[in-house]
């Protein structure tokens, strides 16, 4: 739809002179300009200039259930008519924490946070401050938010943009972050063991989502468990695009590996800002009041947000929605395998639950693997997909969400652009 999106474009020379890059987060800035969004419902996202895509991108993750959910939008406004901040506890907090507690039984208790970035950001400090060492270990290309010690290798905008590490960030911080490839279970427990005295964590997406979704091998997940629990280490899941996906315990219910701590974000507040970080009760007694690990936030446990969360939590609980979506995308990834084999391309699909990507290239196992990737054809491809009407992330780097409210119809159409536009690379 290029050429006709003249508000778009407008709106984009205008907020590149008051907004830094024009946007307020980076993966947004595609380039020449982004489309400005109007509305958006269910499976369709519409731009300022009248078009309309079906949104395969659902705000990044957080909208399971598609865009403005009736139920969704029904507990918000309700919670509106009351007040919107507080300052002060209320009892939907109790109820949604409830709700998480019971559906991630690794979490004996947790805090509500406002963003992805900070439950990780609270959850490594909670875990320094349980064992009183300073490393941590992150996977390569892992992506755990915009906080100084996760900001190197980063995957998502960070790699997209070439730059995963981030200037600005002291080295004095990072020299305490090491880093092993996914799925490498060796170089892991080597770092684990030379470190052993000075690693307070690992933390991984366990299936990597931000440069993905990259599946974890057989058993990797286990070994990872086994080799922290034998070193005294804490795993940290960060489960912030997996959580409530997966299944509604998670990527730690669908591979069955407990972890001492869990951070959450997306889902868990029905497209409302959010960030849940938990585990063991002995670790998060270490937080203050109770303990000295100090992590506050004036939006923290948000009115609005824990109401879209429990109506979230209620339609997960109520209808069938993992089984649904878990069968839709088994359905996609086989479709686009064929797409694939019969227009003779050398790319590879992976995926899993309603996580799915081509990738221009074969399907990485890790982030030396993801580079590989053709990105800026895939770039083309991207632009080909949004004037036949389907939204993707912008990115060879970001996974695709299907969604609650993707009708078969536009799963149809969606192969079919595919079909189409994978014949021009
Ligand atoms: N992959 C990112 C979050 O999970 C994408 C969102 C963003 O950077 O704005």
């Amino acid at each position: 739809m290029e050429g006709e999106n003249t508000k778009s474009k407008q709106l984009y020379e205008q907020a590149k002179k008051i907004i830094s890059g024009g946007v307020s987060s980076p993966v947004r800035a595609i380039q020449p300009y982004p489309f400005y969004t109007e509305s958006a419902q269910g499976s369709r996202i519409k731009d300022v200039d009248g078009n309309e895509y079906i949104d395969f991108c659902m705000g990044y993750g957080p909208n399971l259930l598609g865009h403005a959910h009736p139920e969704i939008k029904q507990a918000i406004a309700e919670q509106l008519d009351n007040g919107w901040l507080y300052g002060t506890p209320l009892e939907n907090e109790v109820k949604l924490a409830e709700k998480v507690t019971d559906a991630y039984p690794s979490m004996d208790m947790l805090r509500f946070v406002s963003s992805g970035s900070e439950a990780t950001m609270s959850a490594i400090r909670t875990a320094r401050g349980y064992t009183g060492k300073n490393k941590i270990l992150k996977i390569e290309g892992g992506f755990h938010g915009t906080h100084d010690s996760v900001l190197v290798k980063a995957g998502s905008g960070a790699t997209t943009l070439g730059k995963p590490n981030s200037k600005g960030v002291p080295e004095e911080v990072t020299k305490h972050t090491l880093q092993a490839p996914f799925n490498d279970i060796e170089s892991m427990t080597e770092l684990i063991e030379k470190n052993r005295d000075d690693m307070a964590a690992v933390i991984m997406e366990p299936v990597m989502g931000n440069i993905g979704p990259i599946l974890p091998k057989e058993n990797y997940l286990k070994e990872v468990r086994k080799v922290t629990e034998e070193n005294d280490v804490v795993l940290i899941f960060d489960e912030v695009i997996t959580g409530f996906r997966l299944a509604m315990g998670g990527a730690q219910e669908y591979y069955n590996v407990t972890p001492d701590m869990t951070t959450l974000g997306k889902i868990v507040g029905g497209g409302m800002p959010v960030g849940v970080f938990g585990g063991k009760r002995e670790i998060m007694d270490m937080v203050a009041p109770n303990g000295n690990v100090y992590q506050a936030g004036t939006f923290s446990g948000n009115p609005a947000t824990l109401s879209a969360g429990i109506a979230t939590m209620d339609v997960l609980e109520n209808e069938n929605v993992h089984d649904t979506l878990n069968k839709k995308g088994d359905e996609i990834r086989s479709c686009l395998s064929d797409i694939i084999s019969d227009a003779g391309l050398d790319y590879e699909v992976s995926g899993i639950s309603s996580m799915f990507k081509v990738f221009f290239g074969k399907a990485p196992t890790n982030y030396q693997e993801t580079l590989k990737c053709d990105k800026s054809g895939y770039f083309d491809f991207f632009k080909r997909m949004l004037n036949d009407g389907i939204f993707l992330p912008p990115s060879q780097f970001e996974t695709n969400f299907l969604s609650y409210a993707h009708s078969d119809s536009d799963i149809q159409k969606l192969l079919n652009a595919y079909e189409s536009n994978l014949k021009q690379s």
